[in-house]
């Protein structure tokens, strides 16, 4: 995919200051794919899941460094040529997701300003595209506010009672589904998110961490191909979607 040439520096002479990070959660085990490796490992058109993830984030020419966090008893990441590129660091993951997420920001403390902006985004995730980065980028920059992609709900929406029987609908008017990349300030996003987890709070995404911290999150709409690989159909889905891409 070709940078866009004409797209503007990422930060406004503003913020020229300001450096844009990236930290990628990597360190989950995959439960619900079912596979026998982590599906951040498993492959799609010759590459593991996690190398195409990166390959999208590393055609941001603005973005300094990703920090992948990874699994303590992790033997396969290393192997991996990301591994050996100058712009991608590791970490030891948590427990939790957040704890992975945490885990890189707290890696981010030597390198990082408090006011630098870092990009978080699922390892499970490899079809975003660049434009969607861009526009993220440039929204979160331009408003000087968090923000998230996402994409406004599309199917009826059930609340289930017990026994999976329906028991209201939801009305999907001012529903979203988020997805990631979520961009937001280093120190605000470390601070906020070590205060949810402190506190005990589920932490599902980092705008429910910072939204607890009362600051504002933005929703910038993104694609429905920025699909998170979770369950066995979605590897296919995934691959069918990249070699899509490949054409556009
Ligand atoms: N302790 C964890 C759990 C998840 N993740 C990462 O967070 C992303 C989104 O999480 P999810 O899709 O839930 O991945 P898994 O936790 O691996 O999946 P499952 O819940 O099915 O086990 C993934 O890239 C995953 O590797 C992480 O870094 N650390
Ligand atoms: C962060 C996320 O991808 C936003 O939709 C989602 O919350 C991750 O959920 P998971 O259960 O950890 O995959």
């Amino acid at each position: 995919m070709s940078v866009d040439a004409d797209f503007p520096s990422v930060l406004s002479p503003r913020l020229s200051k300001a450096k844009l990070w990236a930290i990628v959660p990597a360190a989950g085990v995959g439960a619900r794919m079912g596979s026998d490796l982590p599906k951040q490992y498993l492959t799609m058109q010759g590459k593991t899941v996690i190398e195409h993830t990166l390959d999208r984030l590393l055609t941001l020419p603005t973005l300094e460094k990703v920090i992948v966090a990874i699994g303590k008893h992790d033997g396969i990441w290393q192997t991996l040529l990301s591994a050996s590129s100058h712009r991608v660091l590791s970490t030891i993951g948590g427990r939790d997701r957040a704890d992975s997420v945490l885990a890189g920001l707290n890696a981010l403390k030597t390198l990082a300003s408090d006011d630098d902006w870092v990009m978080v985004h699922d390892a499970a995730r490899p079809c975003v595209r660049l434009p969607c980065l861009e526009k993220l980028i440039q929204k979160v920059v331009e408003h000087d506010c968090g923000g998230i992609l996402a994409v406004p709900a599309s199917d009826t929406l059930k609340q289930s009672s017990a026994d999976n029987i329906v028991s209201c609908t939801i009305d999907r008017q001012e529903i979203w589904q988020a997805q990631t990349p979520q961009m937001f300030k280093v120190g605000q996003l470390r601070e906020a998110l070590a205060a949810a987890l402190e506190g005990g709070y589920p932490v599902t995404d980092e705008a429910s961490a910072i939204e607890r911290a009362g600051l504002p999150v933005m929703l910038v709409e993104g694609r429905r191909d920025n699909i998170k690989i979770t369950h066995p159909e979605d590897l296919p889905l995934a691959e069918f979607l990249l070699g899509q891409q490949c054409n556009d």
